[in-house]
């Protein structure tokens, strides 16, 4: 371990969903930390309650008990503009489903969050071509959603996520929508435009042959986060 400090901590998160009568225990104590720049993985089986921990580590959602600390500020105790501030800041998100807006190009995109955080439009659309370009897009920068192949429309995802310079990127299953061949070369893009841009990634994922790009890899049981893969990276 190097003295870096976490970028993103996670502390005895707690999270429970009301099941009928009785209650569903997701998270019973969870705790992650990820260092600045490093790409963690976090496998298991459906249900163990992946996204759970990820909604609650990009402060989606709030867990019923715990911490959760970016940069070494506790976010759950503050205001929920304030959180919301702290999240547009530093962390970008990737789904399972792209979630573009479809009347708008790919270059749009990657613009319209930029400059709902207040760049102007020129620096916006040198950021979205930068991004798409580094993503294999530059001959797709003025396409539609519907124009562009699944695979196209995952990296304009990723580029839109990554376009305001977030810390932490968190991805669930960014990509369980492809093909098994398209899968592997979106996740080397993710993987390649993380590592070039320093971005921290935490990845829930059921394909275990994405887990040869992390760092290190957890998995959730019983409630708690415990490690599969540590390397000595960090
Ligand atoms: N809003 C909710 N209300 C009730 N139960 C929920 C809610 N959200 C999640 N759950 C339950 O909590 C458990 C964990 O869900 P979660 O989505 O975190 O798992 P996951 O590991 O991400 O699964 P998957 O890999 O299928 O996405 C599941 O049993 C799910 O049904």
């Amino acid at each position: 371990m190097s003295h870096t400090r976490p970028i993103l901590s996670v502390r005895n998160l707690h999270r429970s969903y009301e099941s009928g009568p009785s209650m569903l225990n997701v998270l019973s104590g969870a705790d992650i930390d990820i260092f600045p720049g490093e790409m963690v993985g976090l496998i298991g089986p459906s249900g163990s309650g992946k996204s759970t921990l990820l909604h609650a580590a990009g402060l989606l959602e709030k867990p019923n008990a715990g911490e959760v600390y970016i940069g070494g500020r506790e976010c759950l105790k503050l205001s929920d503009d304030k959180r919301t501030a702290i999240r547009r800041e530093t962390i970008g998100v990737v789904y399972q489903f792209h979630h573009l807006q479809k009347e708008f190009s790919a270059e749009d995109n990657v613009v319209i969050p930029q400059m709902i955080a207040g760049k102007t439009e020129r620096n916006a659309i040198a950021e979205a071509r930068r991004l798409l370009t580094l993503l294999g897009l530059e001959a797709r920068m003025h396409h539609k959603p519907s124009q562009m192949s699944g695979g196209e429309q995952q990296r304009v995802a990723i580029a839109r996520a990554l376009a305001n310079k977030p810390k932490i990127l968190l991805a669930d299953e960014p990509t369980g929508n492809l093909d098994p061949a398209t899968s592997s070369s979106v996740f080397q893009s993710l993987f390649d435009l993380t590592r070039r841009e320093g971005v921290a990634a935490l990845v829930a994922t059921h394909n275990m042959e994405l887990t040869q790009y992390m760092d290190r890899v957890f998995t959730v049981r019983d409630g708690l986060v415990v490690p599969l893969k540590a390397s000595g990276r960090v």
